[in-house]
């Protein structure tokens, strides 16, 4: 069996409830509340800035000149297609390129991305990419489940999320990673395997929370 689908098995539930999260069903149907939208929006512009770095680390941390190539290339992929996607979005609610910027982040926000970045410095390439495969994947797949809804792609306000996720572009992304994992888990003792199992496992955590992070709009506890 490919390391790959050692992993999918092993978060498969987790997916399951991402799929069926209210904010999710919310975008696949239409009726999730536009202010949850704006608020996950500017959470998720946050991530992205830290997301990106991760995909720096992986052109330093790479061996080869093609591995290196495609990690810049998903590094402009995110600062300039899938962010340019959340600028759009914080056009049609009034909120400017430098008031996203300057927004603060959620506790998960930060536990997320604090965590990504920990593997990333410190860990082997393996972790690295281990780290940051449920964000790309995990999304691939709800864009692909959301697209199949009729009307759901066309929608006014949610189908160009929908469109940019389930689109070839971003699931070519998503296979590179993951044909990456595989090929750099081949060889590695059992020992090693778990470890990039439960790293997988965390980033597939914090995904869900983001999702409930953003349908609660929870921030800190305490508003000092
Ligand atoms: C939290 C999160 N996870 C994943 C993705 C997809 N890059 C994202 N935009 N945001």
């Amino acid at each position: 069996m490919k390391f790959s689908q050692r992993l999918y098995e092993k978060v498969l539930p987790i997916w399951e409830s991402n799929h069926n999260h209210p904010f999710v069903k919310g975008m696949g149907n239409g009726t999730l509340e536009k202010d949850k939208f704006r608020f996950y929006m500017i959470q998720d512009y946050l991530y992205l800035i830290e997301y990106a770095k991760v995909f720096a680390l992986g052109a330093v941390k790479a061996t080869d000149l093609h591995t290196m190539g495609r990690f810049a290339a998903l590094l402009n992929s995110t600062l300039n297609e899938e962010m340019e996607l959340h600028r759009q979005y914080a056009k049609k609610f009034g909120i400017t390129t430098e008031e996203l910027e300057e927004a603060k982040p959620s506790p998960t926000t930060l536990a997320y991305t604090h965590y990504m970045l920990h593997v990333s410095q410190n860990g082997t390439l393996a972790e690295l990419v281990s780290a940051l495969l449920p964000c790309m994947w995990s999304y691939w797949e709800i864009g692909k489940d959301l697209k199949k809804i009729e009307g759901a792609s066309e929608h006014e306000f949610y189908g160009e999320w929908i469109t940019m996720y389930a689109s070839d572009e971003f699931g070519q992304l998503a296979t590179w990673c993951i044909e990456l994992i595989d090929e750099l888990s081949e060889g590695k003792s059992e020992s090693e395997l778990v470890k990039l199992e439960e790293i997988f496992l965390n980033t597939t955590r914090f995904e869900y929370m983001f999702w409930d992070m953003a349908y609660k709009e929870t921030m800190w506890p305490t508003n000092e």
